[in-house]
């Protein structure tokens, strides 16, 4: 069974009444008189997210983990188009745990939620086999966007370079931090950037399309497409690459840019009414366009989608 599988099979289960959005999109959205309450929950596990072997190269690497947890959720919050506000949080620590990471990881949650406007009002603490540290975040908005409203004739863009965590992992994995190149490219791995203004401002000018990257591109622009019940067409040129990861990886930067996941960019899909306007923004890439039919294409040929997934494959 894949990760999608598991997630089909539940969603079965828990039917949610019209008007509010259950599983299957970035945040769940309960509406409550003229406003959506929005909640989300993401897990960041020892060897799936980080291992602790990094400690050798990035002595806070706990701090990195505590500012991704919270970041990470505020990604979904932003692709929502709403904005955070109370969170909760769940450690399974191992036995023996080592105290300087629990503060190291406090400094990294705190100094997020005095970034991004969080309050953190509790949690729960267990022992475990396997370390684990899980958030719960709230937000609001009075207009959602969602991932099944792109229409035929919708162009999609992306919000910033894709590839450069997955970038910055590869080398966190297999390489020295020799340059500063390499280590732009691991710290944007380690120390996530959502940008909650950025989602605001896509859903004030009316868009209504929007999921954020965490999985990769590719898989992104899928999701979009099944759920939307569209085709997404790319056009590999107009997919924005960062000028350190076209110096570093040469001919795979194209491929890392589809694939790889965790950069925490928005995808959102508008209308033609819209394309002068983001025309001229400097942070928007319009990376192709929407159109009857199903599936996700790249300069015409359909897409092999290659994203993380939990369960292989
Ligand atoms: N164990 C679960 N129980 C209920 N819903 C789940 C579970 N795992 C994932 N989901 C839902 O499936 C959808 C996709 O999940 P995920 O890929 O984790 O989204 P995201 O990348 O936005 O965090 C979300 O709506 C999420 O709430
Ligand atoms: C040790 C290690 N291996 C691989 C990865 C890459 N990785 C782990 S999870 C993930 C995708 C997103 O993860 P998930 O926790 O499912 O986030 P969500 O889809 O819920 O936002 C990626 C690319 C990593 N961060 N660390
Ligand atoms: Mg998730």
């Amino acid at each position: 069974m894949k990760e999608f599988e598991v997630i089909e099979t539940l969603s079965k289960f828990f039917i949610n009444p019209p008007g509010n959005i259950g599983i299957g999109d970035d945040t769940a959205a309960i509406k409550i008189g003229h406003e959506y309450y929005l909640i989300t929950v993401d897990t960041l596990a020892e060897d799936t997210h980080y291992r602790k072997k990094w400690r050798e190269v990035f002595p806070n690497l706990y701090r990195s983990i505590g500012w991704k947890l919270l970041a990470v959720s505020v990604s979904d919050i932003a692709s929502m188009g709403g904005i955070p506000h109370v969170a909760v949080t769940s450690f399974t620590l191992k036995k023996g745990f080592e105290e300087k990471e629990i503060t190291e990881l406090a400094k990294g949650m705190s100094a997020a939620c005095r970034h991004f406007n969080v309050l953190l009002v509790g949690g729960d603490t267990i022992r475990g086999n396997c370390e684990v540290f899980s958030l719960t975040l709230t937000g609001k908005t009075e207009e959602i966007m969602t991932r099944n409203s792109a229409k035929p004739g919708d162009y999609i863009a992306v919000t910033g370079t894709c590839g450069d965590a997955a970038a910055g992992l590869k080398i966190l994995e297999s390489e020295k931090i020799d340059t500063l190149e390499k280590r732009k490219l691991v710290e944007k791995f380690l120390y996530p950037y959502p940008s909650i203004e950025t989602g605001e401002k896509l859903k004030l000018a009316g868009v209504k399309c929007c999921m954020d990257n965490s999985d990769g591109l590719l898989f992104t622009c899928y999701e979009i497409g099944k759920q939307s019940k569209v085709a997404v067409n790319l056009e590999s040129e107009k997919i924005p690459v960062s000028k350190e990861v076209k110096k570093l990886f040469g001919d795979n930067a194209l491929k890392l840019a589809l694939s790889g996941g965790e950069d925490f960019n928005l995808v959102f899909t508008f209308p033609k009414s819209l394309k002068a306007l983001f025309e001229k923004e400097k942070n928007i890439f319009i990376i192709g366009r929407i159109t009857e039919g199903s599936g996700t294409y790249i300069d015409g040929k359909p897409a092999t989608i290659s994203s993380f997934d939990h369960f292989g494959g």
